[in-house]
């Protein structure tokens, strides 16, 4: 799901620091063992999830669809001391995997990890955060933006993932559910006087928009 060249994208690969053990033992398994394992962040932009959070340095981390947990930890592990990450997830197949890999990278006391239907469990939510990360059905990212907005504080960043979903969504021919949802969050965030915000092509493309 890269939108870079592909000898691009191995250039970029090859000189990035080396994925850690863990991530590289989380990627596997996730391959072998799971559906539709693409939709794992991967190398590169799990580095850059990382670099994100220690720049950023945030307290309270919400990530929306967490999948077998690599995104999670990329951004846990920025996490100053008393740092938390609440992760989202339907599918409580994978808690096993998540709980695991979690463990192993020494994170498992920075997750509060809970399954169910996020549209659902947002409204239920009493923190504030300073880093939203939006990785679900892509259908829903509007939603998703409107309930987490106002549990964002001034300052903070809501970050959606696969927002250029292959490119498809600058090519007016196409018109699938999933590329015009996307198209949809992009030019609502890029109509919001509350946000600063663009896209970053990593990957898939990340939008990243700063609650002002
Ligand atoms: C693209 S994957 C997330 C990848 C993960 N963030 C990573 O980078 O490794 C999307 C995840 O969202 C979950 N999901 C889909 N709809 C959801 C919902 N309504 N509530 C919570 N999780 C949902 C899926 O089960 C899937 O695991």
């Amino acid at each position: 799901m890269h939108v870079t060249e592909p000898s691009v994208d191995e250039y970029i690969d090859l000189n990035a620091s080396e994925e850690d053990a863990i991530l590289q033992e989380l990627d596997r398994e996730t391959h072998l063992k799971v559906a539709l394992p693409n939709m794992i962040s991967g190398h590169v932009q799990g580095l850059y999830l990382t670099s994100l959070t220690r720049m950023l340095r945030p307290m309270r981390i919400l990530e929306i669809g967490t999948f077998t947990g690599y995104s999670g930890i990329c951004l846990a592990k920025g996490l100053p001391e008393g740092g938390k990450i609440t992760c989202l997830e339907i599918n409580d197949e994978l808690e096993e995997i998540i709980d695991k890999y979690f463990t192993k990278a020494g994170l498992r006391d920075k997750l509060d990890l809970r399954f169910g239907n996020a549209m659902e469990i947002i409204p239920t939510l009493e923190d504030t955060y300073d880093m939203i990360f939006i990785d679900a059905d892509k259908r829903n990212y509007i939603h998703y933006y409107d309930l987490v907005f106002d549990k964002v504080r001034k300052g903070g960043y809501i970050i959606a993932d696969n927002v250029l979903w292959k490119g498809k969504v600058a090519d007016p021919t196409k018109n699938d559910k999933d590329t015009v949802a996307i198209r949809e969050y992009n030019e609502k965030v890029k109509q919001d006087p509350r946000v600063e915000n663009f896209i970053l092509p990593l990957r898939d493309g990340l939008l990243i928009a700063e609650k002002k």
